[in-house]
């Protein structure tokens, strides 16, 4: 099972997520790849039997970060041209609490994956600075898991 994890990371917390998931992946035998956004590719994520996707909220307006844009934008279509990846999809990303909208690109992202008829395996994990508390690392083991789930089945 071919599984991607594309993430953007400014400071390192999304990042460090980003190595948990693949960390509880590889415990699960499954392998993960991780892509930075600056080396995001739609052609390679054609043949993907997953993707988990990790983006930190930046910004003015609690915005989807730049470098992140592209796949944001190209989601729709990948979710219709790759019908293994419309099922096996999971967000996951830093923000900080103190702001007024926590982590909104998590949210954006579950929301055009849900508008464009992928199906999330897991709830997206929202992540305050680093990962360490018990719910934020629960939630990025319930992703691996679901990944896992998903490997049995289509065996
Ligand atoms: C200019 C700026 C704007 C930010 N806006 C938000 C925001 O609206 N909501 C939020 O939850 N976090 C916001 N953050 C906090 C970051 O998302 C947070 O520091 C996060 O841990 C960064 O993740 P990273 O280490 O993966 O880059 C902002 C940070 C900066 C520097």
């Amino acid at each position: 099972m071919k599984i991607y994890i594309v993430y953007s990371s400014l400071r390192g917390n999304t990042e460090a997520a980003a190595f948990i998931l693949a960390s509880f992946l590889e415990d699960l035998g499954l392998s993960a790849q991780l892509v930075g956004a600056d080396a995001y590719d739609y052609e390679a994520l054609l043949d993907a039997d997953g993707l988990a996707i990790g983006s930190y909220t930046y910004g003015n307006h609690a915005e989807i970060p730049e470098e992140l844009l592209d796949l944001y934008e190209d989601l729709p279509d990948l979710i219709q041209a790759n019908p293994k990846l419309k099922q096996a999809l999971a967000v996951f990303g830093s923000g900080d609490r103190d702001y007024p909208i926590y982590a909104k690109a998590v949210d954006d992202f579950v929301e055009i994956i849900e508008k464009s008829g992928g199906h999330l395996l897991a709830p997206g994990v929202k992540i305050d600075g680093y990962p360490d508390y018990d719910e934020e690392i629960a939630g990025l083991a319930a992703i691996a898991q679901a990944f896992l789930q998903l490997a049995k089945e289509n065996n």
